[in-house]
Formats: C-alpha cells, structure tokens, sequence
C-alpha cells in the first residue's frame, strides 16, 4: 500500500476524512503511459479513417453494415490476439460490405459485484493493479489495431478514457451507466462515434436523452493528460447514436420496436440509424439465442430495413462462458492456467467457426439488400 498525500495537506486537520479509505496509490500520467506506448503515424492515420468510415455508415452515406464483435471482456491477451488475428482475417474477407470493429473491452460494470475488467485487475486476483492493467490494455490495443483492426470500448471509468481513447474507433456506454452526466459529458468530449445502450429496465428515452447531452458542448471537471484535475470543456459529440440492449421487460430488437426507437431518434433531432445488440437482454445472454438473433437481424437487412446501421455480437475462441471470481483465488496465484483457454469469464460468448459464418451471413445480407 502507498499513501501520497502532499505535505501541505498533511498538516491540514485530516480526522474527519478519508475515514473509509485504506490507501491512495498514484499510477502514471496518461501522458507518461502513451509516451511510453505510442501511436505511430500509421496507425493513428488508420484509427481516424475508421472513425470516418464508422461514422459515415452509421449516417447511410457508406451501405456497409457495421458489425461491432469481439470478446464480452478482454481477460487474456493472449487469446484476445489470437482471436483478433482470425477476425482481421475474415475483416478483411468482407470488407466491401461489412465494416468490422473489434470489441475490445477492458472494464465491465457489475450489476453488483464481480471482476471489473482488465484495466481494474489484469491478474484476475484481486490485487487490482491498475498501473498493470492500463499497461495491459494499451500493449493490446496497439498490437491489435497493427493487425489492422478498429477497435471498440465501453467507457465506465471516465479517468480512463485520457489512456485508451486515442487508439479507439468506436465506443459504448453501457445500459448501467447511459443516464449518468458524467458519462454523457465525457462522450461529448469523445473523438470517436459513441452509442449509448438503452437502460437495463429497457427505457430507450434515457439514451436518447443521453445522446442529445452528448451531443451538445460541455465543461466539466476531468484529467489532463498530465494527471492534473482539470476543467475540460468540449464541442459535443454529433455521432452519439442509440444501441438496443433488450431490457428487464425482453428483447427490443422486433420490427416495431426499432422502427419506434428509429423514429423516437428523429424525432429527437437525433440519427434514427442505429446499432442492435445481439446479445444481452436480447438475447438472454445465450450465446445459442444471440447467433439465431443476428440470423433474424441479417433477414431484415437483406430485406432492406435502413433504420439498422449495426450490429454488435459478443464472440470469443470458445463458446460459453466460465466462472472467475477474482475474491476466489489467492493473490498472485496463476489465475490463467486455472481457466479454460478462449473462453469468456464474463457473459457467454459464440464461439469462432459459429461468428465466423454469421459474418458471411450478414455479408450476404447487405449484398442481397444493394
Ligand atoms: O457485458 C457484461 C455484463 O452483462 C455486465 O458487465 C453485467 O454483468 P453482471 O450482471 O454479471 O454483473
Ligand atoms: C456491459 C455490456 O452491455 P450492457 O451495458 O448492455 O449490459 C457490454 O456490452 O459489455
């Protein structure tokens, strides 16, 4: 445990503070970890032409389908890059008609408690090494965009955007967190498009709330890339758009129910084109149900349904899912080797040969539909 409380503080009367915490650790700055594991040119050029490109099909100005797929969670870098060489592979294969993002995520809000993503405990273990995990999830965003690959993110911690943002194509904020101010002023500030998930109670009116916020410039109080506290202020983010989760109430992927959404959307001034999420509450989180959503999804689309710009799947080496619990296991023991290799350790995923033909299947679609 360290402690960093400056000198002039301590001498501050501190009795009444902090009194519920055990210890403050500082990490690097955001600029000391990308000075550390830059960008280069390249691929940065690559970064932002796909932030065109995502934004450009999310308006219909580009008839591809964006399909945002990957992993629930990146917990083992090893098997994320593997899985990333294979999605870059068949990315490339359909490249005319689907623009394919790789779900690259790094922090997972809990509905309680549970492992909370890589960033937040790279060993799985507990220890919560963050400076770790930042490291971990910047080494694997740089090696899997060299693949070729946009990536995409959920943003939960705003202080961690300043360290991940930069390699990003696309980001979510998820259904636990779409009605929160500090991230719909976070995504204003955002360089790339973001879609807001519908509420876990299925109200879609808090995204579409969420996306006019984030649409509109804000000051608030953030991090500059020097760690300092800063007063950050924003332009607003025109590509926020909607993504249909399915709620506590079912799926909300049916005909009516994106038509509705779509037109709440314009309705709004907002982009009625949006994303549907394949997976959790559309799905029940079963990896067998998300495979037969996306075949409905991809029928609608070959039929010419314009109001769905994308899809998002959760895809992994291995279907299913396992059991981790990080409070389970001793500090420092070897998590990885204890679970089973490209499987998920949050939501079920669809295992590779499975995504690997719904890709086709979607790339059919979108021919079918021009
Ligand atoms: O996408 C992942 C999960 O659905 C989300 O993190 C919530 O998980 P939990 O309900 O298991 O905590
Ligand atoms: C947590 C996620 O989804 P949701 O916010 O819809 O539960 C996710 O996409 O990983």
């Amino acid at each position: 445990m360290s402690t960093n409380i400056s000198p002039a503080v301590k001498e501050q009367p501190r009795f009444n503070t902090n009194e519920r915490i055990t210890s403050i650790t500082e990490l690097p700055t955001p600029a000391e970890l990308i000075t550390e594991l830059p960008v280069g040119d390249a691929q940065g050029y690559r970064i932002m032409r796909a932030r065109q490109e995502v934004r450009a099909v999310l308006s219909g100005l580009d008839q591809r389908l964006l399909v945002i797929i990957g992993p629930c969670s990146i917990h083992d870098p090893v098997a994320g890059l593997e899985y990333a060489a294979k999605l870059a592979a068949a990315a490339k294969t359909h490249e005319g008609e689907l623009l394919v993002v790789m779900r690259s995520y790094f922090e997972k809000p809990r509905t309680t408690v549970g492992w909370k993503g890589l960033v937040n405990d790279p060993h799985l273990d507990g220890s919560h090494d963050m400076a770790a995990g930042l490291r971990a999830a910047r080494e694997f965003t740089l090696a899997a965009s060299n693949l070729g690959l946009p990536l995409a993110t959920e943003f939960l911690e705003p202080l961690s955007a300043q360290y991940l943002a930069d390699v990003m194509s696309w980001g979510a904020i998820g259904a636990r967190t779409t009605e929160s101010q500090t991230h719909r002023q976070l995504v204003s500030g955002l360089s790339m498009p973001v879609g807001f998930k519908n509420g876990t109670d299925g109200s879609v009116q808090v995204a579409i709330d969420a996306c006019q916020a984030a649409s509109a410039p804000q000051s608030f109080l953030g991090i500059s890339d020097d760690g300092r506290t800063a007063i950050v202020t924003t332009t607003g983010n025109q590509d926020s758009h909607l993504i249909l989760r399915g709620g506590a109430d079912g799926p909300n992927y049916g005909v009516e129910q994106v038509a509705a959404a779509s037109a709440a959307m314009a309705g709004s001034g907002m982009n009625p084109r949006l994303i549907v999420d394949a997976s959790h509450a559309n799905s029940g989180k079963s990896e067998v149900r998300q495979a037969e959503v996306i075949g409905e999804l991809a029928a609608r689309i070959a039929a010419g349904d314009q109001s769905i710009a994308g899809i998002m799947a959760e895809s992994f080496l291995v279907a299913g899912a396992q059991k981790h619990d990080p409070d389970a296991v001793a500090v420092g023991a070897d998590v990885l080797g204890g679970l089973r290799y490209g499987q998920s350790v949050t939501d079920a995923c669809m295992n590779w040969e499975t995504s690997s033909d719904l890709l086709d299947t979607l790339a059919a679609a979108v021919r079918a539909a021009c």
